[in-house]
């Protein structure tokens, strides 16, 4: 049995046609989020522009949401995210956008209702600092970076 997280969402004017983000598949992590671009925008080759989605989002207290590349459109045709994985706070309530970037060799056409990214939503723990004098030694120590080999 699973309890289902509840999430307000309001879809900005002018959006209202396209569907909500969805989960592709029943166990998909991400729900597949929508371009919601007048009618077309075109990425040019190298390009980096801000692509809205039409959504707007209240999370929970306690819970964020990440906003991911499809890995198909990254293999086919370049297209990533500049900032991945775009945060988006709980007390965010502007319109999410995603910073949309063509690493491929060809200009990338997004046409409204394209599924252009996928928002995972995430529990977060709040902490609070606890400034010492020294840490607490471990069998890693300072090592990183590849120090165990590549
Ligand atoms: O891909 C993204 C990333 C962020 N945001 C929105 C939601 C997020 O809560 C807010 C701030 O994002 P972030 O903290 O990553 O940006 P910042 O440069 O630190 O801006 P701020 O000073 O507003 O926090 O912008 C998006 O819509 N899409
Ligand atoms: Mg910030």
């Amino acid at each position: 049995m699973s309890t289902k997280v509840k999430v307000l969402i309001k879809q900005v004017p002018g959006s209202e046609d396209l569907p909500l983000p969805q989960y592709m598949t029943k166990q998909s992590a991400g729900m597949d989020l929508y371009a919601s671009v007048e009618t077309r925008e075109i990425l040019k080759k190298g390009q980096i522009k801000l692509i809205p989605t039409g959504i707007k989002i209240q999370l929970p207290k306690g819970y964020e949401a990440q906003i991911r590349p499809r890995s198909g459109l990254a293999l086919k045709y370049g297209i990533s995210l500049v900032n991945t994985p775009g945060t988006i706070d709980a007390d965010y309530r502007g319109e999410i956008k995603v910073i949309m970037i063509n690493f491929g060799d060809e200009d990338f056409i997004i046409q409204r209702g394209d599924r252009i990214a996928q928002m995972v939503i995430n529990k977060i723990e709040e902490i609070e600092w606890i400034p010492v004098d020294e840490l607490e030694s471990s069998e890693r120590k300072d090592g990183g970076f590849g120090h165990t080999g590549i």
